[in-house]
């Protein structure tokens, strides 16, 4: 749980830190826009000069922002920037020419970069301002007809909203995609892990019981003796040429099989579509491949196979069963070899 609690904020603060980019880029390029617009178009110096002090912030803090650790403090400092950018810019504006409609921009940043309570809080003051603000405009007198500067908000406030919302979508789906990825990966070894080995074997007896599957094969390899090599080259060193057979394992089977970590210094091997002789044989050459391979100060693994079919007539723990039976049957006949379950 807590693995899984460490891996949630880990990717949270990495898509919260390609949104805060985002955000502080898509701010520069507009601010440096909208002022050039203001002073060459409208010729309204006070709100260019609003701009150009957005530009410096927006510039400062994507300087500043290096580390991840300031995260929390940059993002503050982007919103209260957004924030008073635009009530100083519907103040000035007086709210003519759809000048509120800036105010839509703050709720995706606010709760984007600071989460759910303080997005909401922070939206909520705003949105009452907004209406206290237009409030007080009553029976003043508005201009009769819209300029230029109206068409100009209104597009610049779609388009500044579809940036938004456009990387928000994509940073959240590639923080998706990584999670889902290592919610099924093994950590050390880097094959699927246990729990998406379960869910490869219930895919496997769906497919084999609605008949789209007509046989399988199931392999449970162990590596020998890495007691042994545990004893003699430490832990640490355990793992790496653990790592290293897996990554074989994975370059091997990369074809036609599926291979998870079973767990410890056990793999299990999924063959689709195999008979038993073609898994024996398929796993022969792995088993060679593995064997002759150096490692670390020049030392050579081996590995025990034991393979059971899997057809409809089986469960698909009894194959498990036969598979682990015939594992043990490969150990009891001197190790570094493929043994077949027999009924
Ligand atoms: N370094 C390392 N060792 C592991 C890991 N998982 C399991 N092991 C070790 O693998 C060894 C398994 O030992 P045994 O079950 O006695 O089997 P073995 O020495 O491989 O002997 P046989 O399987 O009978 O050939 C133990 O020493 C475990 O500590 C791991 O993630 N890293």
């Amino acid at each position: 749980m807590q693995h899984s609690a460490s891996l949630q904020s880990e990717h949270s603060v990495r898509h919260q830190s390609t949104l805060l980019r985002a955000v502080l880029r898509i701010m520069l390029v507009f601010s440096l826009l909208i002022g050039a617009l203001n002073v060459f178009v409208f010729n309204a110096y006070l709100i260019a000069s609003f701009n150009f002090i957005s530009f410096a912030a927006a510039a400062l803090l994507l300087l500043y922002f290096n580390d991840e650790a300031k995260l929390n403090r940059t993002s503050w400092l982007a919103c209260l920037a957004v924030i008073f950018n635009v009530v100083m810019f519907i103040n000035i504006a007086e709210g003519q020419n759809y000048s509120v409609l800036w105010v839509m921009i703050v709720p995706p940043i606010v709760f984007f970069l600071l989460g759910r309570r303080m997005g909401a809080l922070l939206s909520a003051l705003l949105f009452a301002y907004t209406v206290y603000f237009i409030a007080q405009q009553i029976d003043r007198p508005q201009p009769e007809t819209l300029g230029l500067g109206a068409v100009l908000n209104v597009l610049e406030v779609c388009v500044a909203l579809w940036f938004i919302y456009r990387f928000y979508e994509g940073s959240r789906e590639t923080a998706y995609r990584e999670l889902k990825l290592q919610s099924i990966t093994d950590k050390l070894t880097s094959l699927y892990n246990r729990s998406h080995l379960d869910t490869l074997l219930s895919d496997l007896q769906v497919r084999m019981q609605s008949g789209a599957l007509k046989r399988a094969c199931i392999v449970i390899i162990d590596i020998d003796h890495f007691k042994e090599i545990n004893d003699q080259f430490g832990h640490i060193q355990g793992d790496k040429i653990l790592q290293n057979a897996a990554r074989q394992l994975r370059e091997f089977t990369r074809e036609r099989a599926l291979i998870g970590r079973w767990g410890g210094e056990e793999f299990l091997l999924i063959l689709p579509n195999f008979t038993l002789t073609e898994a024996r044989d398929y796993c022969e050459q792995l088993r060679k491949g593995i064997a002759a391979t150096k490692h670390f100060q020049n030392l050579t693994l081996t590995m025990s196979f034991g393979v059971a079919d899997y057809n409809p007539n089986k469960s698909i723990e009894q194959a498990l069963i036969q598979a682990d039976r015939a594992l043990y049957c490969a150990k009891e006949n001197g190790r570094n070899r493929v043994e077949l379950a027999t009924a």
